[in-house]
């Protein structure tokens, strides 16, 4: 199986490619906003490069009464951190060319995390960046429902697993939600 290094650069490079053509945010899905529980906070993110925008789900998820996060990065060894955000609230530059929270934003514990995704498969397993950061916020928040952001096109047969690896619950394409039952 081709190794998780390779499949990144490739699936960075065809979505580069993709991304050319497609610049819309993904719709939220009925199924998605759904499950939405008011009260809940919800961690979305934005997106840079040709990464799927999740704009309309943070949307949908503060017109359902969520509150809205964002992560917070300093590099890449150090873990993530959610700090509350509210649409419009003014964004700061960050590493790897993030915009990001004020650092001085309060932290906050996700109900459900919106995860920017490098590649999926149908098992709903994840690549991403390779620096842990969603893999660290996985294993600090397990209760969180972990949600996949991506444009369909980043499908690929099998993402390599690690025994480290959280599979996400949901994935979220522009065509829709893939969620598994009783996640
Ligand atoms: N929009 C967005 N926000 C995010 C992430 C993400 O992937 N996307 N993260 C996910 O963990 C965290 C930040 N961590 C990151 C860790 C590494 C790289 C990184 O290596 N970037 C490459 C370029 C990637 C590309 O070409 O697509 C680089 O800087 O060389 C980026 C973000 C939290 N916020
Ligand atoms: N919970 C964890 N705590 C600390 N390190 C971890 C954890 N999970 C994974 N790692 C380490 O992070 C590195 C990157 O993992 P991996 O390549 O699977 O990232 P990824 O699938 O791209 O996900 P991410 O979006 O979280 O970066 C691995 O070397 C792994 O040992």
């Amino acid at each position: 199986m081709i190794d998780k290094l390779a499949l990144r650069a490739q699936l960075r490079a065809e979505r580069d490619a993709f991304a050319i053509e497609a610049s819309e945010a993904i719709l939220a899905p009925e199924a998605f906003v759904d499950r939405l529980a008011a009260g809940a906070t919800v961690a979305t993110y934005v997106a840079i490069g040709s990464e799927a925008d999740p704009t309309q789900l943070a949307a949908a998820a503060a017109e359902k009464g969520c509150a809205l996060a964002l992560p917070f990065v300093v590099d890449r060894a150090a873990p993530i951190r959610f700090l509350a955000w509210r649409m419009g609230e003014p964004l700061a530059d960050g590493p790897f060319g993030l915009r990001q929270p004020r650092a001085d934003s309060p932290e906050v514990a996700p109900d459900v995390i919106l995860t920017p995704l490098v590649g999926f498969d149908a098992r709903l397993n994840r690549l991403g960046q390779g620096a842990a950061h969603y893999d660290r916020a996985f294993a600090r928040y397990p209760d969180a429902w972990r949600v996949g952001v991506a444009w369909a096109m980043q499908e690929v047969p099998a993402v390599p697993s690690d025994i480290w690896d959280v599979p996400l619950q949901a994935v979220i394409t522009e065509k829709g939600m893939t969620w598994h039952a009783g996640a």
